[in-house]
């Protein structure tokens, strides 16, 4: 494909995007000695979903709620837990949960194209992946 076609083509699509909020805990044990990131602490995670792709006959990407649907699987995996218990999450900073909850949710929306975390009001993480 010639890269102005690849730019059309890119140019035709749309983006949208789903938040969640999730509770939980975590600690980071890779982080130095003193560090307040080492001591058990909890946040309400916002994890939001971004989905590329074409209209289809119903005008949209995908509806908004199988969305919500394909998420409550992953959702239920990390709500009211310890991260650092679930399988993948020993060290849970925000930008190995963006990496985790992309390959969790992707085979049910193989339109994913991006996962943000916001951790606090102030900090986050976008894991992005091109294709
Ligand atoms: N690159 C990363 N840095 C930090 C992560 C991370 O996941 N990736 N995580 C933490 C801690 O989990 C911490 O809870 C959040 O950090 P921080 O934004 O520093 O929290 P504060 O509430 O103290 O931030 P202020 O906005 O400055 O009050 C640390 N770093
Ligand atoms: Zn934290």
């Amino acid at each position: 494909m010639s890269p102005a076609r690849r730019d059309e083509e890119k140019a035709n699509v749309h983006e949208i995007s789903k938040r969640f909020t999730v509770e939980a805990a975590h600690h980071l044990p890779r982080v130095p000695d003193g560090h307040p990131c080492r001591r058990l602490h909890g946040h309400s995670y916002v994890i939001e979903l971004g989905l590329r792709g074409e209209l289809d006959e119903s005008g949209w990407v995908r509806d908004f709620a199988e969305i919500g649907a394909a998420f409550e699987p992953v959702r239920l995996r990390l709500d009211h837990r310890l991260l650092n218990d679930v399988d993948g999450l020993a060290n849970p900073t925000s930008e190995v949960l963006a990496q985790w909850v992309f390959e969790a949710v992707v085979p049910a929306l193989p339109e994913l194209a991006w996962v943000r975390i916001e951790e606090t009001r102030s900090s986050g993480c976008v894991y992005r992946r091109d294709g």
